[in-house]
C-alpha cells in the first residue's frame, strides 16, 4: 500500500492577474474533490475523473463548460482518460453537445473496443449512451466569448501566440482566457491514472483535433512508470509526444521532475512550442514544468494540499484543516 497522490491542472498560459484567484480556487477544489476518493480506497481512475468533472464544469477553465470556440464561433470539446494498471484508455474528439466530455472518453474505454471516438460517431455514442445532451449555448461562457472576438479576427496563430508566449517574452497580458485542465494520480494500490480534458484553442479551424485526446501526447498512465497529463500548443505537442516522452525518460531513470523540464523544454527548443506538464511518479513523486508565464495547478501529498499559478509560489496548508470539505 502506497500513500495516494493526485494533481492536477488548470492549464498553462498567460494567465491575467485578474483571473489568478478564481484559477486558484478552481485548482484547489477540483483536487479535494480527487483526493476525497482516494481517501475513501477508491481507484485512481475514479479520482481522476471526479477532478476532471469539477474542473470541465467551472466556466473558469476550457473545458466542458467554458470551453473556447472555433473560429466559426462552436464549440469543439476534446477529452482522454487512461488507466495505468492495464494500458487501456478511452478519448474522444470535436464532441460538442455533452457537459463532460471526460465522462464520455471513459465510457469509450469502457464500453466499447476502440480507443478514440470523433465528430458525429462520438456525439451518437454518448446519446447511445444515455448522457444528457446539452445546448452549446450552455457550454459557452462569456470568457469565451470575449476571447472569441478578440482572436477570430486575427486568427489562430496569433492566440496560440498570445497565449502560450514564452515565460521570458515580455509583452502585456490580456485580461481574459482560460485552458485546458487535467489530472493525474497514483492509488493505494499503485495503481496510475491520468486524464486531460479541453475546448481546444480559441479560432480552430473547425474539425481540428488536438493533442489532447491523443495517447502519448495529453496524457500517458503506466503503473511501471507514473501518469503525466500535458496542456500548451497542442500542434506542438503532438509533434514530440510529450505525455509519453515523459514517461519514456522516468523509464530511463530520470525523476518526475527532471523528465518534465527535459521533455518541455525539449518541446520548445524543437519545434518552438509552449506548454506544460503535471506529472505523478509510480511511487507518488511529483513533477511539473511549464514553458508559458503561469500554469494554475494544485496537489495533495503527505496531507498536504499545495496550489498556484506562479512557477515558484507556491501555497500550502494541511488537508486536516480542510476536513469539513473532504469527508
Ligand atoms: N490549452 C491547451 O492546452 C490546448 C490544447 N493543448 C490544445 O492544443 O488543444
Amino acid at each position: 500500500m502506497i500513500k495516494p497522490v493526485i494533481m492536477v491542472h488548470g492549464g498553462a498560459w498567460s494567465i491575467p492577474d485578474n483571473m489568478v484567484d478564481a484559477n486558484k480556487e478552481g485548482v484547489k477544489a477540483a483536487v479535494l474533490a480527487g483526493y476525497k476518493i482516494l481517501c475513501m480506497g477508491g481507484s485512481a481512475i475514479d479520482a481522476v475523473e471526479a477532478a476532471i468533472v469539477a474542473l470541465e464544469d467551472n466556466p473558469c477553465f476550457d473545458a466542458g463548460n467554458g470551453s473556447v470556440l472555433t473560429a466559426d464561433g462552436k464549440v469543439e470539446m476534446d477529452s482522454m482518460i487512461m488507466d495505468g494498471s492495464n494500458l487501456r484508455a478511452g478519448s474522444v474528439g470535436c464532441v460538442n453537445s455533452i457537459a463532460n466530455p471526460i465522462k464520455l472518453s471513459r465510457m469509450v474505454m469502457e464500453k466499447t473496443d476502440h480507443v478514440l471516438l470523433v465528430g458525429e460517431g462520438a456525439n451518437k455514442f454518448a446519446g447511445e449512451m444515455g448522457v444528457p445532451h446539452v445546448s452549446i449555448d450552455s457550454l459557452i461562457s462569456d470568457y469565451a466569448k470575449e476571447e472569441w472576438e478578440r482572436f477570430s479576427k486575427s486568427e489562430y496563430r496569433s492566440a496560440v501566440n498570445t497565449m502560450f508566449k514564452k515565460r521570458d517574452v515580455k509583452e502585456e497580458l490580456v485580461n481574459s482566457g482560460h485552458d485546458t485542465v487535467g489530472a493525474v494520480a497514483v492509488d493505494a494500490q499503485g495503481n496510475v491514472a491520468c486524464g486531460t480534458s479541453t475546448g481546444g484553442i480559441t479560432a480552430k479551424r473547425p474539425g481540428r483535433v488536438g493533442d489532447t485526446p491523443l495517447v502519448g501526447c495529453g496524457g500517458y498512465a503506466d503503473n511501471a512508470t507514473g501518469g503525466v497529463s500535458t496542456t500548451g500548443h497542442g500542434e506542438g505537442i503532438i509533434k514530440v509526444c510529450l505525455a509519453k516522452h515523459i514517461t519514456f525518460l522516468m523509464d530511463q531513470g530520470l525523476t518526475a521532475q527532471e523528465a518534465s523540464v527535459k521533455a518541455v523544454e525539449n518541446m520548445y527548443k524543437r519545434v518552438g512550442s509552449s506548454g506544460g506538464v503535471i506529472v505523478v511518479s509510480k511511487d507518488g513523486d511529483i513533477g511539473q514544468y511549464f514553458t508559458t508565464d503561469r500554469m494554475a495547478r494544485a496537489w495533495v501529498k503527505d496531507d498536504q494540499v499545495y496550489y498556484g499559478v506562479d512557477i515558484h509560489d507556491i501555497t500550502s496548508c494541511s488537508v486536516d484543516g480542510l476536513n469539513h470539505k473532504i469527508v
